[in-house]
């Protein structure tokens, strides 16, 4: 089994950093500056500035891994105004030296100013194009950026991929609870998975974490009565009636939870609400799911002791480039009930004639 500690280190360091940025940016984001992509969906210049962060720090400590990353610097180079702000925004963060308290190094390319270029260019080796054979990061540099627009949930969301598999997943969720039984208490959690060596839970900042041991995170095993459908916000991204359907078939008593990113992969390796279950069918069937947006959060959830599969319970496939191979829907439960949720997903989507 392969530890890939200093992969640890620097993905760990790399996301902090990056949410420090778009926490700094959230409280100061002024009208205009977030776009519209070509898919409609917005991209601000905390999405494009986090990018360019964990992009220089990647390429500083492992130079020649490729990156599939969520954004690109084209619009940026049409906009002198976004691309001078997203230089900027990039240069506040990674310019700070490398801190003893979170055991970063300066070899990590931190301590130092980046040209326009420099930044342009680390925001584009996202462009990486994925695929089956060798070893390669994806990024989402903000994971939910509609909930990071309404002060909601997002993640910052880093994996390493090896041959199809992922070995490592990090995420940084700033607004989500340390404890979620203080929902009010500090927030800000960093979530760490290592293929094989477990799920944990650590502080996402450095000077609270310092003190603060990682959690080690194992999902609860529960009756489907107590646990709650974790879904998304957005009722474009999720067939939200049919998972209220499938809720009423298995007996779910609770109500869902509804947040935007893979803080609901996190919320569900934690047991947060007393245990929960992922479920994102598709509303609309031409989409296709990008592994970005799944990648590290899949594998927080099974190294806490989960399942995580399409609806007719096959793997994620993150070996086919920059989309998931093809798949219907995201499934997620713990290993003793994933089996039962999948029967019941099945069969309601069999009676609303979504399957052949
Ligand atoms: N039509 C459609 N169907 C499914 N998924 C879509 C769709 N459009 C966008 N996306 C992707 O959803 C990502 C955010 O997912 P969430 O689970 O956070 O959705 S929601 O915002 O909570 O409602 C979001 O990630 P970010 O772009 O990083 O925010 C998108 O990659
Ligand atoms: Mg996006
Ligand atoms: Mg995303
Ligand atoms: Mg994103």
């Amino acid at each position: 089994m392969v530890v890939y500690a200093a992969e640890q280190a620097v993905a760990i360091a790399a996301v902090r950093r990056a949410c420090t940025l778009t926490t700094a940016v959230f409280n100061n984001l002024v009208k205009g500056e977030t776009l519209v992509k070509g898919d409609k969906s917005p991209v601000t210049v905390a999405d494009l500035s986090a990018q360019a962060v964990v992009n220089t720090i990647l390429l500083h400590a492992f130079p020649s891994d490729p990156i599939v990353g969520e954004e690109d610097a084209a619009d940026l180079r049409e906009n002198k105004v976004l691309c001078a702000r997203v230089i900027e925004l990039a240069n506040e963060v990674l310019s700070v030296p490398p801190s003893e308290l979170a055991e970063e190094k300066a070899s990590w390319g931190l301590g130092e100013h980046r040209s326009e270029g420099e930044v342009l260019q680390a925001i584009d080796r996202g462009n990486y194009e994925g695929g089956r054979a060798g070893r390669m990061w994806t990024l989402d540099p903000i994971d939910g950026t509609k909930g990071f627009l309404r002060g909601g949930q997002y993640a910052v969301c880093l994996a390493l991929i090896n041959d199809g598999r992922v070995e490592l997943g990090v995420i940084g969720c700033p607004n989500l609870p340390l404890d979620p039984a203080i929902p009010d208490g500090p927030a800000g959690a960093l979530f760490v998975a290592t293929r094989g060596r477990g799920a944990f839970q650590y502080p996402l900042s450095t000077v609270v974490g310092s003190k603060i041991p990682p959690v080690s995170l194992r999902m609860p095993s529960l009756p489907f009565e107590n646990l709650s459908f974790l879904e998304s916000v957005e009722k474009a991204h999720a067939a939200l009636d049919t998972n209220a359907k499938i809720a009423q078939l298995l007996g779910v008593k609770c109500e869902p939870v509804r947040m935007d990113s893979q803080a609901k992969y996190a919320a569900l390796a934690r047991g947060d609400s007393s245990g929960g279950v992922y479920l994102r069918l598709p509303a609309n069937t031409e989409y296709r799911e990008k592994i970005w947006d799944h990648a590290p959060g899949s594998l927080l959830v099974e190294e806490a002791g989960g399942i995580i599969s399409d609806a007719f319970g096959k793997p994620l496939d993150f070996g086919a480039g920059r989309f998931l191979g093809k798949h219907y829907g995201v499934v997620g439960a713990g290993k003793e009930i994933h089996q039962k949720l999948l029967e019941g997903v099945q069969q309601i989507l069999k009676e609303e004639g979504k399957l052949a």
